[in-house]
């Protein structure tokens, strides 16, 4: 196994968990963190948002625009202000943003919608197609920047073990992740540099989401989910209409891999029980992943948690 050095663009740290490890362990496995936290604004979103800025630069884009409900906004909205571009970001009017205070500090433009995290990209693709804008949605014509910028995270776990994991576990929302993630180890195998990809695990709310739930109920494409019920703690997850869910429920299916959906309390639960026994300080919602451990069984597993507790 060998992956150059030079494919890994951040290298946030793979983590082993023995405490973890000890509730949860069964035979030898082993278990590890991919902790996104210590990205510049705390996710992994930054990965993408980087990415994006670059390519809005180098084909002649000054503005740049996403639908938000939180992360990924603030992660456009600084990148773009570190280069001087101009970021356009698109909030539904009633979430309580926690991370609003991050979109102010770096010089995002706010358009407030009335309406769904949906409605926000809509308006945003739309924007974007109207003004000679970048758009660097979910699901949009440059999703692909996406997926290549989290493949990164395939390279980085790969290198780092030497051997591709067993399991690796994701929280899911719009799906891109995931599917960036598979697509990394994919290539890695098609270039042989690893024999096998890992099955892919995505977690996500109990309280809607439409790759997920289009998963578990055998579909082949996602369909929208009808109704969704948004918390403060599920807010990344919860998704009417999972933008990449098609290329999600593709990589839960070409990897063997599962799908399963957590509750509020359950996430909360897992946030704190990493917080004391492992030190590390994660967003509910990303710490849902550690509910994935009940049902593995053994190996190496490596749990992505995307982004450090940012809620007040
Ligand atoms: N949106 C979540 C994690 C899931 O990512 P997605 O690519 O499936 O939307 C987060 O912000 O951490």
């Amino acid at each position: 196994m060998l992956v150059r050095q030079e494919l890994s663009y951040y290298r946030t740290p793979l983590l082993r968990l023995p405490s973890l490890e000890r509730l949860f362990a069964r035979g030898d496995s082993k278990i590890y963190a991919k902790y996104e936290g210590v990205n510049p604004t705390g996710t992994h979103k930054d990965r993408a948002a980087a990415l994006h800025v670059q390519r809005a630069l180098e084909g002649g884009f000054r503005v740049l625009t996403a639908g938000t409900c939180g992360n990924f906004g603030v992660s456009l909205a600084y990148y773009s202000r570190m280069v001087g571009a101009k970021a356009v970001i698109f909030v539904p009017r009633r979430y309580t943003l926690e991370r609003m205070a991050d979109l102010r500090r770096y010089g995002a433009q706010l358009v407030f919608v009335d309406g769904s995290y949906e409605d926000a990209v809509e308006k945003s693709v739309r924007a974007a197609s109207d003004n000679g804008w970048y758009d660097a949605n979910p699901g949009s014509s440059n999703t692909s920047v996406n997926f290549e910028a989290y493949s990164a995270l395939a390279y980085e776990i790969a290198w780092e073990l030497g051997d591709p994991p067993t399991t690796v576990a994701l929280p899911v929302g719009n799906g891109t992740t995931l599917a960036g993630v598979h697509m990394g180890f994919k290539r890695l195998k098609d270039l042989g540099y690893i024999e096998s990809v890992p099955r892919m695990i995505g977690v996500t709310t109990v309280h809607g989401n439409s790759a997920i739930d289009s998963f578990l109920s055998g579909r082949d494409s996602a369909v929208p989910t009808p109704s969704v019920k948004e918390t403060k703690y599920n807010e990344p997850l919860v998704s009417m209409i999972s933008f990449d869910g098609d290329a999600a429920l593709r990589a839960l299916r070409e990897s063997g891999g599962g799908a399963l959906r957590v509750p509020d309390r359950v996430m909360l639960g897992h946030s704190r029980l990493l917080r004391e026994l492992e030190g590390i300080d994660v967003l509910p919602a990303s710490a849902s992943v550690v509910e994935a451990l009940r049902s593995l069984d053994g190996g190496t597993h490596v749990l992505v948690f995307t982004s450090r507790w940012h809620l007040p």
